[in-house]
């Protein structure tokens, strides 16, 4: 059995005429494996990985006919085992870390909270821990980092907290949401790198969303391509780069320049895709 196994997933307002923002997609994800989501702004890549992570507002409905994680159906089962699985298995990281970290609080409080919920170590225990997880992802001075503000970091640097602050749970997935979007281009490779450095090292499977199809393919085994709420096609990036693809799919990466495929060529004479 896969590690997150989604099906028939729909995202709807509790407008009951509005069309629903997620309909219906079917996915699922091998435990060790990094798999991107893809799709034009809009097209319903955030709602999905929020699903998957539990963590969409009240004001949406989300129903599916399975939504089921390291062996846990998430839509049948208990609030109890729902915090035990999102409270370490399952980590998520988001585009601006400043929005989830709290201002005024140290790096270090921040960090502890959640593992001495659910784990119950000490405090100092847990300070350890963070210190470790912090140096997994390339913190020069992790016992400093602990003591500041998040405000003292760079923006790179606070992505690499977020993504330590996953790891303290041990995750056997993470969810990253564009998590590179608002770095710029060398910083983006860093954080990408470590990414692929704790899947390889820890095993951790990956959800990555993104809107960039070539970036993608330089780290993804394999590619969901979203579109309007819909999952058009769910491909390795070795059928994509050969590619086989749907033709919404074809004009993803036709709005990549730096990404060649086979098919760039056949594109260059498509019309309106
Ligand atoms: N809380 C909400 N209430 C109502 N509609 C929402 C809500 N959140 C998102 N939507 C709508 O759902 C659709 C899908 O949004 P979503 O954020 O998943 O898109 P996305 O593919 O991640 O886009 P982007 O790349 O711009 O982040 C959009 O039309 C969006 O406006």
């Amino acid at each position: 059995m896969a590690l997150l196994e989604v099906s028939g997933l729909t995202v709807a307002t509790h407008d009951d005429r509005a069309p629903a923002l997620v309909k219906g997609v079917s996915f699922s994800i091998e435990a060790g494996e990094i798999v991107g989501v893809v799709g034009a702004s809009g097209s319903g890549k955030t709602l999905t990985a929020l699903a998957v992570a539990q963590l969409l507002p009240r004001t949406l409905d989300v129903d599916a006919h399975s939504l089921v994680f390291d062996g846990v159906d998430l839509m049948e089962s208990t609030d109890t085992e729902r915090a035990e699985v999102l409270g370490g298995q399952l980590a998520m990281v988001f585009q601006d870390p400043l929005s989830s970290l709290n201002p005024v609080r140290h790096i270090g409080s921040q960090m502890i909270e959640s593992v001495r919920r659910h784990r119950g170590l000490s405090k100092r225990e847990a300070l350890q821990l963070a210190e470790t997880c912090l140096a997994d992802v390339g913190m020069v001075d992790p016992a400093g980092c602990l003591k500041k503000h998040p405000h003292e970091l760079s923006g790179g640097m606070r992505q690499r907290v977020m993504i330590a602050m996953g790891l303290m749970g041990d995750p056997r997935l993470i969810v990253a949401d564009e998590p590179t979007t608002a770095l710029d281009v060398t910083v983006q490779a860093q954080v990408i790198d470590l990414i692929v450095k704790i899947n390889r090292e820890r095993g951790t499977a990956v959800m990555f969303v993104s809107h960039n199809i070539a970036l993608l393919s330089e780290f993804c085994s394999r590619i969901l391509v979203m579109r309007e709420g819909k999952i058009v096609e769910d491909l390795s990036t070795d059928a994509l780069l050969a590619g086989a693809s749907h033709p919404y799919t074809r004009a993803l990466i036709r709005a990549v320049p730096n990404l060649t495929t086979d098919r760039d060529r056949e594109l260059a004479t498509v019309d309106d895709l």
